[in-house]
């Protein structure tokens, strides 16, 4: 059995990811915190899995690697300084393994998956994420990831800049721009999670579209997470793209 201790168990992921540990033949709860004081009753689990705040969540994974747990990361706001710094915390805790998955839904990252491939052969491209409204941040982890991608992509092909010739514009109109891609939140009440990236080019358009329509359907990519983590070669990863075998 792996022992897993959950931060943010009191949340609307953390919740789905108690009942998830406790169903699962192979996982037994070890201990729940929703408060950095709370910390120290997950002290004996082997993996913690993470879904708290972008604020909390570095020092929370601080935490966890001086006390020599492994982290399963699901909480948004990482970008490449987070990423640096986090990589820092390990070096002085080789034993550490972190994963940090922007979408633990399988579907999600088969969207991010594809939305990658498909970048190099179109000429625009921008993505529109849709949440509920009471998410902490935007653009959402997933678009925000996606983004980096989609850019990347484009850049290996040596892709043209995108064509606009806005030259007036309210502030925000256009998006936010995340390494050249534009990124459109909305926050709308009923919805759960949704993405779509709309590419173009000349006379003929693809949207690759992806829902989440209860926050049960991530438990699946949380668990293989937490089966995994310990034994992935590197001490950070990002993505669940390895453990699915997607390149
Ligand atoms: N990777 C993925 O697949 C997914 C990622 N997410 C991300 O997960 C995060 C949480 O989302 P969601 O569950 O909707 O948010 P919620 O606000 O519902 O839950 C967060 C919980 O964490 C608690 N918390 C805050 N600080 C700490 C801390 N230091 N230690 C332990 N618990 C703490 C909060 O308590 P309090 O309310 O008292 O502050 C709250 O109960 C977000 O960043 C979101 O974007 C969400 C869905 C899927
Ligand atoms: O806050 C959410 O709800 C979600 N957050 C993650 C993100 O920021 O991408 C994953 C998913 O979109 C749901």
């Amino acid at each position: 059995m792996i022992k897993v201790g959950v931060f943010g168990a009191r949340g609307r992921m953390g919740s789905e990811v108690v009942k998830a540990v406790e169903q699962a033949e192979d996982t037994v709860l070890a201990g729940i915190a929703d408060t950095a004081e709370e910390r120290s009753a997950v002290l004996g689990a082997e993996v913690v899995v993470d879904f708290t705040h972008p604020d909390a969540v570095m020092d929370n994974l601080r935490w966890l690697a001086e006390n020599g747990i492994h982290a399963v990361v699901g909480t948004s706001g990482f970008d490449e300084a987070r990423l640096a710094e986090v990589r820092e915390i390990l070096a002085a805790h080789p034993g550490v393994k972190v994963l940090i998955a922007p979408n633990f839904g399988i579907a999600a990252v088969l969207m991010m998956n594809f939305a990658a491939k498909a970048a190099p052969y179109f000429e625009s491209v921008e993505i529109v994420e849709l949440h509920h409204p009471n998410k902490a941040d935007a653009p959402s982890g997933t678009a925000y990831r996606t983004a980096e991608l989609v850019a990347q992509a484009r850049a290996d092909a040596g892709s043209a800049p995108m064509p606009d010739a806005t030259t007036s514009e309210i502030d925000g109109a256009r998006g936010a721009d995340v390494d050249g891609v534009r990124v459109h939140a909305l926050r709308i009440t009923g919805l759960i999670a949704h993405q779509e990236v709309v590419f173009g080019t000349h006379g003929e358009t693809l949207k690759i579209r992806h829902d989440s329509m209860n926050r049960e359907s991530f438990m699946p990519g949380v668990l293989l997470g937490v089966r995994r983590v310990a034994e992935l070669p590197e001490q950070l990863t990002v993505g669940l793209e390895p453990l699915l075998g997607l390149d």
